[in-house]
C-alpha cells in the first residue's frame, strides 16, 4: 500500500486582496490523458501524447503500463510542454500495479490486465480498497477472465491474463461508477467477440465521461454503437479490431478550471483559461452555465474563456449526477451565496476519493456554515463562515474547494494541500499567482463575501 501525498502543515489559504483579474493556464486534462494512455498502449501501432496531464493519477496510470511491458518515452513537445511517445508491445504479467486512489487506475487496467499473459497484482492506497470495483471483476468473469478478488469485490486482487478475452455479451449496474462502463469500452476493441454492454443499473452518474470514452474510441478508430440518450438505460456496443496509434493533444482539464473560475465567481473579478475547447466532451464545460447560473457571466473565444464575477452569488438548486466531480467547488461557492443551494444526484460521491457528501457537510459547518446531507445530495444554507482548518480526507477537490472558501474568508487553514498532485501538482502556485495580481475592477465584492 503507497500514498505518496506527504502531510504537510495546514496551508493558510490566502483570502482575496480584491477583486482577480488573471490568466491561468490549467494543465492538461486526468480524463483524457488516462483514456489515452490506455488507447495507445492497445493500439496496434505508436501515437503521441502532448501536453498530457503529469499529476499522481496520471503517472500512476503510465507507470501501470509500463509494468505490463508498454513503452512510453517523456520527451518535450516543441509547441510547449511534454510529449509523450507510447510504444505498444505485448502486455505481459507477472505485474504489480499501484492504482493509488486513482478510479480511473484502479477501473480501466484490470481489463488490459485480462490481456496480458501472466498475473497483474493490484493494490492501491487504503481508500481504493474500499471504492467499488465489483462493477469490472464481475464483468471481467463473465467474459472469460479469472480474477482473484478475495471475495470483496474490490482491491487488492489479481487479474490472471490469458494473452486474450473471449468476450461478448455482459450486464453491468454502474450505478455507483460511470467508470465500469468506460473501463469495459476501452478494452472492448481488443476482446476476440467485441462487446455488448448492457447497464442494469437504476441510474448511471457522470454520463458525459461516458461520452468522452465512445469519442475516444471512436478517435483511435474503434467502432462503437453507444445510447442516443446517453441515460441510464441502454447498451453499448464495441466491435472487436485494431487501434490506431494517434496524435493527440491534450485539452486542459475543466473540472480543475473549477476552482478558478469560483475565484472570478466569489470575489467579482475575472479569470481567463486560454484554450477552452469549443466542442469538448468533458463535464466541466458545464461550469459555463453552472457559474452563470450562480451569478456570474462568460465569454468563448478563440483565446480561450473568461468568466466574470459580477459581485453576486446566487444559490443553485441543480441535480449534479452527470459531473459530480465538480460538486466540491460548487458547494463551496454554494456556501458563500445568498440563498439555500440544494445539489442533487450525487449519493455516488459517497464512494469518491473520500465520502465527499460528509466530508463537505462536516468541513463547512465546521467554519459555521449550515450544510445538511440528503438521500442523494446537499442542502447548503447561506451563513456567516469563520476561520478554521478545512480537514481534506487525501481528497484532491475538498482541497480545492476550501482555497474558494479562503478567498472570502479570513483564517482558512488547509490540511494537507498536497493532495492536489492527484490531477493538479501546481495548485498552490497557480493559485497564489492567480491572487497577486488582483485588478482594480469598480464596484466588485472584493473579499467582501468574508464574514469572519
Ligand atoms: O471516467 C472518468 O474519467 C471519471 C468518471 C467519474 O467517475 P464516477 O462515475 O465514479 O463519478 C468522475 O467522477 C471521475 O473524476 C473521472
Ligand atoms: C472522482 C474523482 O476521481 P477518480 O478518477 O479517482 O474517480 C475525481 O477526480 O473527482
Amino acid at each position: 500500500m503507497t500514498d505518496s501525498t506527504a502531510q504537510t502543515r495546514p496551508w493558510p489559504a490566502p483570502t482575496a486582496p480584491g477583486a482577480v483579474d488573471a490568466t491561468v493556464l490549467v494543465p492538461g486534462s486526468k480524463s483524457v490523458t488516462n483514456r489515452a494512455l490506455v488507447l495507445a498502449a492497445l493500439s496496434a501501432e505508436p501515437g503521441w501524447l502532448r501536453r498530457p496531464l503529469r499529476s499522481r493519477d496520471t503517472v500512476l496510470m503510465a507507470d501501470a503500463l509500463r509494468a505490463m511491458g508498454v513503452q512510453i518515452d517523456e520527451t518535450v513537445n516543441p509547441g510547449g510542454g511534454e510529449a509523450w511517445r507510447i510504444i505498444p508491445a505485448g502486455l505481459h504479467g507477472p505485474a504489480t500495479v499501484d492504482v493509488g486512489n486513482a478510479g480511473t487506475v484502479m477501473r480501466f487496467l484490470p481489463p488490459v490486465a485480462s490481456l496480458a499473459d501472466g498475473p497483474v497484482r493490484f493494490q492501491g492506497d487504503a481508500r481504493s480498497y474500499e471504492r467499488p470495483l465489483h462493477g469490472v471483476i464481475d464483468a471481467l468473469r463473465a467474459l472469460g477472465a479469472r480474477v482473484e478478488d478475495e471475495g470483496r469485490g474490490s482491491l487488492p486482487m489479481t487479474v490472471h491474463g490469458a494473452g486474450s478475452l473471449s468476450g461478448g455479451a455482459v450486464d453491468v449496474d454502474a450505478s455507483s461508477s460511470s467508470q465500469f462502463v468506460s473501463a469495459l469500452l476501452l478494452s472492448g476493441p481488443r476482446f476476440n467477440k467485441g462487446l455488448e454492454l448492457r447497464h442494469t443499473g437504476d441510474s448511471l452518474p457522470s454520463v458525459p465521461h461516458i461520452r468522452m470514452t465512445v469519442d475516444m474510441l471512436r478517435k483511435a478508430g474503434a467502432k462503437v454503437d453507444a445510447p442516443e440518450d446517453g441515460g441510464s438505460a441502454g447498451v453499448w456496443r464495441v466491435a472487436a479490431g485494431a487501434l490506431l496509434g494517434r496524435d493527440l493533444t491534450v485539452e486542459p482539464d475543466l473540472s480543475n478550471a473549477a476552482p478558478f473560475l469560483a475565484a472570478a465567481l466569489v470575489t467579482g473579478g475575472r479569470v481567463t483559461v486560454p484554450a477552452w475547447p469549443r466542442v469538448t466532451a468533458q463535464p466541466g464545460d458545464a461550469l459555463r452555465e453552472i457559474f452563470t447560473r450562480m451569478g456570474g457571466s462568460c465569454e468563448l473565444t478563440d483565446h480561450g474563456l473568461t468568466f466574470a464575477g459580477s459581485g453576486r452569488l446566487r444559490p443553485l438548486v441543480m441535480d449534479l449526477g452527470d459531473v459530480g466531480e465538480l460538486t466540491p467547488v460548487i458547494a463551496a461557492v454554494a456556501a458563500l451565496a445568498d440563498g439555500e443551494s440544494k445539489l442533487t444526484g450525487i449519493a455516488h460521491l459517497r464512494l469518491h476519493e473520500t465520502d465527499r457528501l460528509a466530508a463537505l457537510a462536516a468541513e463547512l459547518n465546521g467554519l459555521g456554515g449550515d450544510v445538511r446531507e440528503t438521500g442523494d445530495g446537499l442542502v447548503i444554507r447561506p451563513r456567516p463562515l469563520h476561520g478554521g482548518v478545512f480537514h481534506t480526507y487525501d481528497d484532491h477537490r475538498l482541497a480545492t474547494a476550501a482555497a474558494v472558501i479562503g478567498l472570502a474568508v479570513p483564517g482558512v487553514r488547509v490540511e494537507n494541500i498536497a493532495t492536489t498532485a492527484k490531477t493538479l501538482p501546481d495548485f498552490a502556485d497557480l493559485w497564489t499567482g492567480m491572487l497577486a495580481r488582483p485588478g482594480a475592477l469598480p464596484g466588485s465584492a472584493g473579499a467582501g463575501h468574508g464574514r469572519g
